[in-house]
């Protein structure tokens, strides 16, 4: 199990840091130049001069001033998109703006791009330094909220929006410091002493020395809930025993090794192919179910993977090369208008910890099974409609989710729910299909439950009925909601300590 790291994790290690300020210093006009193209909402470095400096008489622990209320983050954002100043690192940079994004989509109540996918995607560099800066600013956000707060930084320098003095103010108190030095961070070192002597005071008023302590107990025990790690062994490069033999000698460093969440790895086994089995996989891209199918089928027999976008596809075509699965073939395509079996589309709501959705400030504030079955018994629905209705682009999670548009997350959850449906029905209608497997890592009733309920009737039409595929799981389908709900697997994200799953499997005997 991964402990909960104590705050000197906060520093990056010293030979990530000098590789990423070496690449900093190499790259940092292009590297700015290429910023501005890839965060599309970024406008520019507008420098302006840099910050007074602070008295002591600026920073008030006591009377903290009241600026910056929950509202405030939302005018910021803008302040930051609207070509307030960037940071000149490119990691805290890219950090803010990530911040910016996550703290806007979290205060809307809609939908949005993961902390994984905002610092890890393709456009990202130095993605691990990006990833740790911001995943430390928002774990200790309330407390850097609130130092910010106690100062008027952001009143003195309106240039400086408040995601960015987040994440400088995590650089310069916990963090490497700030080596690069723009109007930004001459703003936030202008006050370092006087934040220093702020956060001190309010250790000692809470009477704690560590800065953690100052969150609470009920966000301290959040961050420490980790889940434990797990890998799936490529068995087309390493078979299980000699993986076992490998994890108990020196570090495991090997292609054979997919770091994977437990319950990703349940709907291939549910599927549970032979050999020389054909498998479709609709909605495959990247490729995680796909490859690992791949390698249960021991790379014989066939499986064709589709996905309609061509990038993510591409992303899949790399995955199945480096996982040598020389038995997938894959293509661009809406599945909707194949004749295919379908893998699934799913919201993603089961995957809140992989996705570090705990370090957000809404987290936990909504109900998680929530709304999903009073307000969403399944319904019938037109085929053409549900074809119009559910467009791919909500479905995916992640990259896709960044891009559209953002819509309120129950309006997303029953767009999403009425493509899986439709994606189901039409996988039905296969002549040739023997087994389907729905998977969702949902924890939604309205994107698992109720998806079943509504195909079950036509499903036992075509002469397919659920099946158990794990009968020695021990948590089943949401009882009442859909006849057969304990043939169902679920997979809770807390207490079963993996990615949240669902999994109905379908056969025709
Ligand atoms: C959540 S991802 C799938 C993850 C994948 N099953 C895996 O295990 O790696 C959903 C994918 O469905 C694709 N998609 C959405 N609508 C589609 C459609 N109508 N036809 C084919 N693919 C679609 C998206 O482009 C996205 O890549």
């Amino acid at each position: 199990m991964a402990k909960h790291k104590p705050l000197s994790i906060l520093r990056r290690g010293a030979g990530e840091h000098k590789k990423r300020q070496t690449a900093q210093h190499a790259k940092q006009t292009k590297a700015q130049k290429r910023q501005h193209l890839s965060l599309a909402d970024e406008d520019g470095d507008t420098p302006r001069p840099a910050g007074k400096s602070y008295g002591a008489s600026s920073m008030n622990a006591h009377a903290r001033k009241k600026q910056c209320g929950p509202g405030d983050a939302t005018q910021n954002t803008s302040r930051l998109l609207a070509g307030a100043w960037q940071p000149v690192s490119v990691v805290d940079r890219q950090a803010a703006w990530a911040v910016a994004q996550l703290l806007r989509a979290d205060m809307s109540g809609r939908g949005g791009a993961s902390i994984k996918s905002l610092t890890l995607g393709p456009s990202i560099q130095a993605k691990k330094a990006t990833y740790a800066v911001t995943c430390q600013t928002l774990k200790l956000l309330p407390v850097l909220k609130q130092l910010l707060e106690g100062c008027t930084l952001l009143q003195q320098n309106p240039g400086l929006a408040s995601e960015t003095a987040y994440v400088l103010m995590y650089e310069v108190l916990f963090g490497e410091g700030c080596r690069l030095r723009g109007p930004a961070e001459k703003a936030i070192l202008a006050v370092r002493d006087d934040l220093s002597r702020l956060l001190d005071t309010m250790k000692a008023e809470a009477g704690v020395e560590d800065v953690e302590a100052l969150l609470g107990a009920e966000l301290q025990h959040r961050h420490k809930q980790q889940q434990p790690r797990s890998a799936r062994v490529n068995t087309l490069k390493m078979s299980v025993p000699q993986a076992l033999a490998w994890l108990r000698s020196p570090p495991p460093e090997h292609s054979a090794f997919a770091p994977k969440s437990k319950s990703s790895c349940m709907p291939a086994h549910a599927l549970d192919p032979g050999p020389d089995w054909e498998v479709v996989d609709a909605c495959a891209a990247p490729g995680n179910k796909t490859t690992h199918v791949a390698a249960l089928m021991e790379g014989q027999g066939r499986v064709l993977a589709f996905d309609r976008d061509a990038k993510r596809l591409a992303r899949l075509k790399a995955n199945a090369r480096a996982a040598a699965a020389t038995n997938i073939e894959a293509r661009v395509a809406d599945f909707l208008s194949l004749p295919l079996a379908t893998d699934a589309l799913y919201s993603g709501s089961g995957t809140v910890r992989s996705r570090m959705d705990h370090l957000l400030p809404s987290f936990g504030q909504e109900s998680r099974l929530g709304d999903a079955h009073a307000s969403a018994q399944p319904q019938s629905v037109n085929q053409e409609q549900l074809k119009q209705q559910a467009t791919a682009e909500e479905a995916g999670i992640d990259e896709a989710a960044s891009q559209s548009v953002a819509q309120p997350r129950n309006e997303r959850i029953e767009r999403l729910a009425r493509f899986q449906e439709a994606a189901v029905r039409h996988a039905l209608q296969l002549p040739a299909l023997k087994r389907l497997v729905y998977s969702t890592c949902s924890i939604h009733e309205q994107e698992n439950e109720a998806v079943m309920a509504a195909v079950l009737p036509e499903a036992k039409r075509l002469g397919f009925r659920l099946i158990d595929p794990f009968p020695a799981w021990h948590r089943r389908g949401v009882p009442g909601t859909v006849e057969d709900a304990d043939k169902l697997v679920r997979v809770d994200p807390d207490a079963d300590q993996t990615d949240g799953f669902f999994i109905a499997v379908l056969e025709r005997s």
